[in-house]
């Protein structure tokens, strides 16, 4: 029943479609989604015009999964080595999809540990859910981070902003050395390079583009954390897999295992999280 086929770099991808009319896009490579379209078919995910769609490097855009490290919350490179994997297909209908991975040796040299890694995408209407299942299939436990690093479409970054539905929360400021700072209110507007991780954020978050009067929610489960970001100008232009000024264009509501990990998954046991995104009707 699933149904795949061949997208840029000769890579495979997972087309899922909702009877209500909403359809998502996965790549194996990653088990990384790259586009999330609503019942009218308006495209709801970020993608780099830039981006490279084969491994090594992550895929730019959508949602790469950060495992089994957030950012640099470790001894692995940026954001572990998942992203940079190919999945196979476990199993799957025409709206969802579970895609299996396991560490090679060789990546196995860089973290001892053996583990089955599943991520479940599922389209419905005006809405996407994703799950992140992990077993620990070693005889010591565990440690890991984790993030759905998820980038949202916006028509003008000036013009959209994040809601945490609370006010006065603190977050850890990867600008400055992880920092502790305040935020006042209870939105983030970008308008300079952002990079901040929400230790213990609200489980419901919305994206809120002004411009075209679009809310999105994201609520998660069992993820603590969510970070923020958008690289803005100079860094963004910077990028190799980033067009120009394509900053403008998205911002990054990433829920997240991060400063408060990592979990320590025993031998033997499972641990999973999920975030849910839907467009506010
Ligand atoms: O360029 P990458 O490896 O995909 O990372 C992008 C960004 O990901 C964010 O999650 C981090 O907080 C940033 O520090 C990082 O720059």
């Amino acid at each position: 029943m699933v149904k795949l086929v061949e997208g840029p770099d000769n890579q495979q991808k997972v087309l899922l479609q909702s009877s209500e009319g909403g359809s998502v896009e996965v790549f194996l490579h990653g088990a990384h989604v790259t586009s999330w379209k609503s019942n009218k078919g308006e495209e709801l995910l970020f993608m780099s015009n830039k981006a490279i769609y084969a491994p090594p490097k992550a895929i730019r855009g959508g949602i790469p999964i950060c495992f089994p490290q957030f950012g640099v919350l470790g001894p692995l490179g940026q954001h572990g080595f998942a992203r940079n994997s190919v999945f196979d297909v476990s199993q799957g209908s025409s709206d969802s999809v579970t895609l299996s991975f396991r560490p090679s040796t060789e990546q196995q040299k860089q973290f001892p540990h053996q583990f089955h890694l599943l991520i479940t995408v599922k389209v419905g209407s005006d809405s996407l859910t994703q799950t992140l299942e992990v077993k620990n299939e070693g005889r010591e436990s565990m440690p890991f981070t984790t993030a759905f690093h998820t980038y949202f479409l916006v028509s003008d970054v000036d013009r959209a902003h994040v809601d945490l539905g609370s006010e006065g929360l603190t977050y850890q400021d990867n600008t400055k050395g992880r920092a502790e700072s305040t935020l006042s209110g209870s939105h983030v507007q970008f308008q300079q390079e952002f990079d901040a991780i929400f230790v213990g954020a609200p489980d419901t978050i919305k994206v809120v583009d002004e411009k075209n009067g679009r809310k999105i929610s994201v609520k998660k489960q069992g993820l603590p954390d969510a970070v923020l970001w958008n690289p803005w100008g100079d860094k963004a232009n910077g990028m190799a897999d980033m067009g120009h000024d394509q900053y403008k264009n998205f911002l990054c509501v990433e829920p997240a295992v991060a400063a408060s990990g990592p979990i320590n998954l025993p031998s033997g046991q499972s641990w999973s999280g999920t975030q849910i995104l839907s467009l506010d009707s």
